[in-house]
C-alpha cells in the first residue's frame, strides 16, 4: 500500500521535528531546505526521535516512512497530502515560500505554517488559494509534544479543518483550535510574558539563568505539566476553590509584581550576561546531548501521565486504542480461523523509561513485556477486564526468563506465545521475544486460574476453558521450544 506523503519546507529545528513525527508515524517525507547541512541536521533529529518516540505508547507505530531530500519546493510538494512550512520567522520569506508551494502542490493539500507569531490572515494575504493555508504551530520537540495550535480564518472551511484535525490526531497530536486569530496565538503569549520577566530578573541581578530554571523545574513547571494554570489555581484555592483563590490573589495583579509589557533593552551587555550564565549552567553538554536528556525526561514524565490516564498521557492512551483496533493485537481466539502457530501477544517498541545504566532494556522490563504478553493472551481467551471484574482471573505461580540478546530504546519487539499445556485450572505458557528474526529472550510461565473472591484456585468459566483448550490442542503439534524447562546454570 502506498504511504501518505508529507512535504517539509524548511528542515531546521522545527521542520526536522515535523519530519520525524510524520516519518515515524508511517508517512513518506519529502524535504526541501537550501542549507547544504540540512540532510545531516535532519538525520541527527531523526536519530534522537527514533530512540524516544516509538516507545511512547505500548503498541508499535506503523513502519517508518521514507525520507527524501529535494532540490526544489515543487519536487518536495509533489503528491503531498500535508505541506508544513517551517522557514525562518519573517513574513516576506513566508509569503514567497507559500507562493512557491501553492504553484506546485495539490489544491486539496493542507498547508500548515509553523509560525510562532504571524496570524493566518497575514499568511493568506495575496495567496493563490487562501483556503488551504492554516497556522499549525507546534512545540519543540515536535516529535514528542502533542500540542498543535491550529489557527484558521474564515477562508478555511469546517470540512477542511476537520480533515486537518483528523490527520494530526492520528499522529498523536492534540490540535487546539484557536477561536480568534491573534499575534503569537495562545501559548507563545505566556511564554513571552515569562521570558520577559526572566530577562528582567537576570538584568536586575535578582537571579541567574540557572536559579530561574530551578524556580521553574522544582516548582510550578512540573505542576503545570499535569494540570495547567486554572486547574492548579482551583486546587490552590482550598475547599472554597477558584472564587477564594481569585479573592486572595486578584489584588496582587495591581501590585508591581511584574514588569508587564516593559521589555529590557537587548544590549550586547545583557545578551553576553545571559549567554555567559547559560554557558556556565549547561555548556558542559552539546545541544544534541541536552536534547537527549530532555527527551528521556519528557518520555518518562509523559508515560507516568499515561499510567494515570491524565493530560498528555490520556491522549497517548487514545492514540494507542486507535493503533490497536483492527490489528492482530485486538483479535480474540474465537475470531481466529487458525491458531496453530504461536500467537502474537506484544508488538511494541522499547520505551526510553525501560532502559538502564547499561544503555539497554533493563531485565525487570523483560518480565513486564512477558506479563503484558500473558495479559494479552488471557484477554484473547476471554479472561478480559469484564471477566476479571466478575471475579475470575489467573495468578502466576512460576516464571523462568532467559536473556539471549539485548534490546535498545526504540527497537520494535514482538512476543509470540505458545501454549505448552492448558487444561482445567492450569495454564503453561512459553513466550518468545523477537526483534525482527533475532531472538531476544524467552519467558516460561505457569499460571493457575483463581477466584478473586476466595483467592483460591478455581475452574475457569466454560468459554475461557474451551478457548484455552483449543489453542493448547493446536500447539501440541508444535516442537517443544528451545529452552523449555531449563534450570538456571544449565548449559545450552
Ligand atoms: N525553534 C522553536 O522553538 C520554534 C519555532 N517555530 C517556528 O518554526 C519556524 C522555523 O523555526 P526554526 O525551525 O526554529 O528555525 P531554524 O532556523 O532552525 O530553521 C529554519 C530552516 O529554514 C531553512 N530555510 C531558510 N530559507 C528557506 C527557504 N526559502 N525555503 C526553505 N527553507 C528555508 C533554513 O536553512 C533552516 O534550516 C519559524 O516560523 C518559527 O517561528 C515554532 C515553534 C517552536
Ligand atoms: C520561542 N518560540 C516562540 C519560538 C517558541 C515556540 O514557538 C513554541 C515552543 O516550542 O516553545
Amino acid at each position: 500500500m502506498n504511504k501518505q506523503v508529507a512535504a517539509i519546507i524548511g528542515g531546521g529545528v522545527i521542520g526536522g521535528g515535523w519530519a520525524a513525527r510524520f516519518a515515524l508515524n508511517g508517512w513518506d517525507v519529502q524535504i526541501f531546505d537550501p542549507d547544504p547541512q540540512a540532510e545531516r541536521k535532519v538525520g541527527e533529529v531523526m536519530a534522537n526521535a527514533r530512540r524516544s518516540l516509538p516507545g511512547m505508547v505500548d503498541v508499535a507505530l506503523p513502519t517508518e516512512g521514507k525520507l527524501t531530500f529535494h532540490d526544489t519546493i515543487a519536487g518536495a510538494v509533489d503528491g503531498a497530502v500535508w505541506v508544513q512550512e517551517s522557514v525562518p520567522e519573517q513574513l516576506a520569506i513566508k509569503h514567497t515560500t507559500l507562493a512557491e508551494i501553492q504553484k506546485a502542490c495539490s489544491p486539496e493539500a493542507v498547508i500548515g505554517s509553523s509560525t510562532s507569531g504571524f496570524k493566518p490572515s497575514e499568511l493568506q494575504e495575496g495567496a493563490l488559494r487562501p483556503e488551504q493555508i492554516i497556522v499549525a504551530h507546534p512545540f519543540n520537540p515536535v516529535y514528542l509534544l502533542p500540542l498543535i495550535e491550529v489557527v484558521p480564518t474564515e477562508a478555511n472551511t469546517a470540512a477542511f479543518l476537520d480533515g486537518a484535525d483528523t490527520i494530526l490526531k492520528a499522529m498523536g497530536f492534540y490540535p487546539l483550535r484557536v477561536r480568534k486569530e491573534i499575534d503569537a496565538h495562545i501559548a507563545d503569549r505566556f511564554l513571552e510574558a515569562v521570558w520577559r520577566e526572566a530577562l528582567w530578573l537576570v538584568k536586575d541581578g535578582v537571579a541567574t539563568t540557572e536559579e530561574i530554571d530551578n524556580a521553574i523545574r522544582y516548582g510550578f513547571g512540573i505542576r503545570w505539566a499535569q494540570m495547567g494554570l486554572f486547574e492548579t489555581y482551583r486546587v490552590a484555592g482550598g475547599e472554597a476553590g477558584m472564587k477564594h483563590f481569585m479573592a486572595q490573589f486578584g489584588p496582587a495583579l495591581k501590585w508591581p509584581w511584574t514588569k508587564l509589557m516593559d521589555v529590557p533593552e537587548f544590549t550586547d551587555e545583557l545578551v553576553d550576561l545571559i549567554a555567559g550564565q547559560s554557558d556556565d549552567q549547561s555548556g558542559a553538554y552539546s545541544i544534541r546531548e541536552l536534547e537527549r536528556i530532555r527527551d528521556t525526561n519528557l518520555v518518562s514524565m509523559m508515560r507516568a501521565l499515561k499510567a494515570q490516564d491524565w493530560g498528555a498521557g490520556a491522549l497517548m492512551n487514545a492514540q494507542e486504542k486507535t493503533l490497536r483496533a483492527g490489528s492482530p493485537l485486538a483479535a480474540r481466539v474465537d475470531d481466529l480461523d487458525d491458531v496453530s502457530a504461536p500467537l502474537l501477544t506484544v508488538h511494541r517498541a522499547v520505551p526510553l523509561d525501560w532502559t538502564d545504566y547499561n544503555g539497554h532494556m533493563n531485565e525487570a522490563k523483560y518480565l513486564q513485556a512477558f506479563c503484558d504478553a500473558t495479559d494479552r493472551f488471557m484477554e484473547m481467551i476471554g479472561c478480559d477486564a469484564e471477566y476479571i471484574s466478575a471475579g475470575g482471573s489467573y495468578f502466576t505461580a512460576e516464571t523462568h526468563i532467559r536473556h539471549v540478546n539485548e534490546a535498545l530504546a526504540g527497537t520494535v519487539i514482538d512476543v509470540r506465545t505458545q501454549v505448552l499445556s492448558g487444561a482445567g485450572k492450569k495454564m503453561h505458557l512459553f513466550h518468545e521475544m523477537y526483534a525482527g528474526e533475532t531472538l531476544l529472550a524467552t519467558g516460561e510461565h505457569f499460571l493457575l486460574h483463581v477466584s478473586l473472591k476466595t483467592r483460591r484456585p478455581s475452574e475457569p468459566a466454560p468459554h475461557v476453558l474451551s478457548a484455552l483448550e483449543r489453542v493448547a490442542t493446536a500447539h501440541a503439534a508444535l516442537d517443544a521450544p528451545a529452552g523449555m524447562g531449563r534450570a538456571v546454570g544449565q548449559r545450552p
